[in-house]
């Protein structure tokens, strides 16, 4: 027989069975409550006590509890750890209620579904992908829920993995489902775990699909829809998840983007880790980047979309010209710059706002906020009618100021609201005719009182009486004992307190009725009035939102324009001519780290006629890696519309930038570091092409000599005859320096140096021509090692230089390199070879280790 439970907990079953992924907050009057397995799961994450209640039949049944006022920060905690919440609430006064309270799930919670400032990245977007796969097509559909944002791509071929993953990497999730079976899940899990680790995922399966293939057209109509079937189905999945999860009617939700991978510029995962473009190597924020050095912004709204800019630079010369325009002209105007930036330094999250209008949880302060950004927008506006640029002239004709709406809640609600919705003090005096009615009652009642109070002390002659209230007995009178015998016979005796009685009269209970009504009535209708206020600011959302953006477009010129004066950076003329010309350019975050230093600039010239690939030699530390960034972080901020950190630019925007630097550490996908090296490496062979930039630091150094080195010369020869690709390829291996008379286009740079005996002074000038010198050893000292250590190395490096031996290493044979002589000289070899190693004891190795060090202390001078 099944079992069964209280009707309470009947109820909940049922309600819980529809929601076995979630955790389920089932509301009891002041409290959530969780029952089972959530209770355990919750008690046990939340750290909160885990109770038991009768579950019926003498069952006990686990429970635990959260207070409703303080509930959003246990959901916060759930969310942060991967969970889903289910909030339930009782759709019926329980006063009413004839058996038990109606109970319905009203939203469910999840990481890509949040809609609470608590819970929501500051200033950046908080994505939730679907994605899937179908047909060989590799789908996603993504929304932005808090902003209404909302966009579509597909990926086909032998890429189309890595291109969703960088696709995910510039998203960076807070959730990802996985629409049924995807062919390609092992591979981008392990992309997830690896470079979005705090992303949820989970799939998403629906028994019926046929039924929400309408949903696309019905909700977004029929223009912007993806061609394909299994593009639309993803949206189709990602839509059925919003009404499921947040049951709204997702009308801020309006606009379905897609996303053209052949309008940007693309940077792959890889590359906007290498240059640090959003996200540092060390903690992933924006300190140290590039974002981090344009990011003048003063909104959200502008921060949210120039990461958006700074991630996916345009390639289409006319548009980067177009906003390049709009930037040099912000920035000839100083003052009209500053004037908007002061005002929209005023200016809130409206984006946000409305999408909290849409949903219903807005409150009076939000609305506040909402008036206070609108109301600043005809400012900004004068400033932008009096500029030129083809941007402004756009955007400062859609800036509408929303004045209705200005006004609108400027006469309903009062200038500081309370955050509380249902305890009224929103609305201002005037708006209202019944609502100043109630309010004149409910203050006259004071006056009524005290009038009271002075005329029963008079006709008793009780001067302590006084007239009280609390919420069981309502409104009293109190005389003290000893005045008991004073009291009138009308008085009715209601409550005995340690030295005082309380009573009641015919007309204070009269009274009483018509104040509590009062009050209560005040807060109903401050309530409702205040949603109908909501819901009148609602119908405009798209026009708010359309405004939002235009806010955003503004902040982010500004910002730009904010950064170049402040840099001094210069407008670069974008060309077409395939070239990249850079006069005294600098790297745009080395420059702002300098402190005491000042950044050496440097020129560059890359072209398909005389300098296709620079090879670039030169000791280390002599600033190789920096000024091979500096050349593809001005390339991208050509593109993006930035000015850049140069003297003068040309440059020719390239299709995609592709960068392998330093060892990047992949310990967690089990490959050696030479393994990622080479699949970087692949990967850049078999996508770049005669429009894209390439950055090779150093390739081939992970093995040896010989095999890197074969390896590096290989690489360039196929990068000039098959992809002619622009190239800077810095190495340590002077052998490369021979390709500059064998092929074309190739040509030889060395970072200048001084030598002052055993001292070098990094000039940081990129010169012409070949280094033959990498002064390693000299780094290593800078770098500390100890004093020993660097005096032999000298020593080594000396005789590892004499020309016999140089011959050697130079041969192409990859013959092992013979070691320095001195070290197994004078019978040392001899005495390890004739060691027995299996049979000695450790106090005999010890032994021999210590005649052996003796020994070669003597060789080297020190006993
Ligand atoms: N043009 C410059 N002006 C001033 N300082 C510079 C310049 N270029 C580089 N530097 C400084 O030199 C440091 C080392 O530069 P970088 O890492 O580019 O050297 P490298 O030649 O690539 O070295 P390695 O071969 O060891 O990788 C930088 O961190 C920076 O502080």
């Amino acid at each position: 027989m099944a079992e069964t439970y209280t009707p309470m907990l009947e109820q909940y079953r049922e309600i819980k069975n529809r929601h076995l992924n979630d955790i389920l907050f089932f509301r009891m009057g002041d409290f959530y409550e969780m029952f089972f397995e959530d209770a355990e799961t919750a008690s046990r994450e939340l750290e909160i006590t885990l109770t038991a209640r009768d579950g019926g039949g003498g069952k006990r049944v686990p429970m635990c509890g959260v207070p409703y006022h303080s509930a959003d920060g246990y959901i916060a905690k759930l969310i942060e750890k991967g969970y889903k919440v289910a909030v339930c609430e009782q759709t019926e006064d329980p006063r009413q209620a004839q058996g038990i309270v109606k109970r319905e799930v009203v939203k469910v919670i999840t990481p890509g579904t949040v809609l609470s400032d608590q819970l929501l990245p500051d200033k950046a977007n908080n994505y939730l992908v679907v994605l899937l796969e179908e047909s060989g097509l590799l789908c996603f559909a993504a929304v932005d829920i808090s902003t209404g944002e909302c966009m579509w791509g597909s990926f086909t071929g032998a890429s189309k993995v890595a291109a969703m993953c960088d696709r995910l990497f510039c998203l960076s999730p807070a959730e990802i489902l996985f629409a049924g079976k995807i062919d390609s899940a092992a591979a981008i899990n392990e992309f997830i775990a690896a470079r979005i680790p705090s992303c949820a995922y989970s799939s998403i399966d629906v028994e019926d699909f046929s039924a929400l293939r309408k949903l696309p057209a019905s909700h977004f109509g029929t223009d912007n829809l993806p061609e394909q079937e299994p593009a639309r189905d993803c949206v189709a999945y990602l839509l059925y998840y919003l009404h499921h999860t947040l049951k709204s009617d997702l009308s801020h939700v309006n606009r379905l983007g897609r996303y053209d991978a052949d309008a940007h510029l693309l940077l792959d995962n890889i590359t906007l880790r290498n240059l640090e473009i959003s996200r540092n190597l060390r903690d992933g924020s924006k300190k140290g980047t590039l974002l981090g050095v344009l990011d003048y912004t003063q909104t959200a709204m502008g921060a949210r979309l120039l990461k958006k800019w700074v991630e996916q630079p345009l390639n289409q010369p006319t548009e980067i010209v177009t906003r390049l325009d709009a930037v040099d002209e912000l920035v000839k105007q100083p003052a009209a710059r500053a004037y908007i930036r002061e005002q929209l330094r005023d200016v809130y999250d409206f984006e946000r706002i409305i999408t909290k209008i849409e949903v219903g949880t807005a409150n009076a302060r939000d609305l506040t906020a909402l008036r206070q950004s609108l109301a600043t927008l005809p400012l900004v506006k004068e400033a932008i009618v009096k500029l030129r640029a083809k941007l402004f002239s756009s955007a400062g004709g859609q800036l509408s100021g929303h004045m209705d709406i200005v006004q609108l809640i400027q006469d309903a609600l009062v200038d500081n609201p309370p955050v509380a919705t249902r305890e009224g003090g929103m609305i201002r005096p005037g708006y209202d005719l019944e609502l100043d009615e109630l309010r004149t009652i409910a203050r006259d009642s004071k006056l009524w009182i005290q009038n009271l109070e002075a005329n029963e002390r008079e006709t008793t002659g009780i001067r302590s009486l006084k007239v009280g209230y609390n919420r069981v007995f309502g409104y009293y009178l109190e005389v003290t004992h000893a005045n008991a015998s004073e009291v009138p016979a009308r008085y009715t005796r209601k409550q005995t307190l340690a030295n005082a009685e309380r009573y009641i009269t015919p007309e204070l209970k009269e009274f009483e009725l018509k104040v509590l009504g009062a009050e209560e009535k005040i807060v109903v209708l401050e309530y409702q009035l205040f949603v109908s206020l909501r819901e009148t600011i609602k119908r405009q959302v798209r026009e708010i939102q359309q405004t939002a953006r235009q806010v955003a477009l503004l902040d982010v010129l500004c910002s730009l324009s904010e950064a170049a004066s402040r840099h001094n950076y210069v407008k670069p003329q974008i060309v077409t001519d395939r070239e990249l010309r850079i006069k005294d350019g600098r790297h745009p975050v080395v420059e702002e780290l300098l402190q005491r230093e000042r950044f050496i600039p440097n020129d560059t010239g890359l072209n398909h006629r005389d300098c296709e690939i620079m090879i670039i030699t030169g000791p280390n530390m002599a600033g190789k890696s920096t000024y091979m960034r500096q050349v593809a972080l001005l390339t991208v901020m050509a593109q993006i519309g930035s000015f850049v950190p140069a003297r003068e630019a040309s440059i020719s925007p390239v299709d995609r930038i592709f960068t392998r630097v330093g060892a990047s550490d992949d310990l967690s996908s089990g490959q050696s570091t030479f393994m990622v090296e080479m699949a970087e490496v692949s990967h850049i062979l078999k996508h770049a092409t005669s429009k894209s930039l390439i950055i090779l630091d150093e390739i081939g150094r992970g093995t040896s000599t010989y095999d890197g080195m074969s390896i590096a010369r290989a690489v360039i020869e196929h990068i000039k005859s098959k992809i002619k690709a622009k190239t800077l390829f810095s190495t340590h291996y002077h052998e490369l320096t021979e390709m500059e008379g064998q092929f074309d286009g190739v040509k030889n740079y060395s970072v200048a140096v001084k030598e002052r005996g055993n001292d070098v002074v990094f000039l940081r000038r990129i010169v012409p021509g070949g280094a033959d010198k990498s002064y390693g050893v000299h780094v290593a000292q800078l770098a500390g090692l100890p004093k020993s250590v660097i005096e032999r190395a000298r020593q080594i490096l000396s005789d590892h230089e004499q020309p016999d031996c140089r011959q050697i290493e130079r041969a192409a044979s990859p013959s092992p390199s013979p070691l320095p002589a001195s070290l197994f000289s004078s019978g040392l070899s001899d005495e390890l070879l004739a060691l027995d190693i299996m049979t000695v004891t450790p106090l005999e190795a010890l032994n021999i280790l210590y005649k052996l060090q003796n020994q070669a202390k003597a060789e080297a001078g020190k006993l």
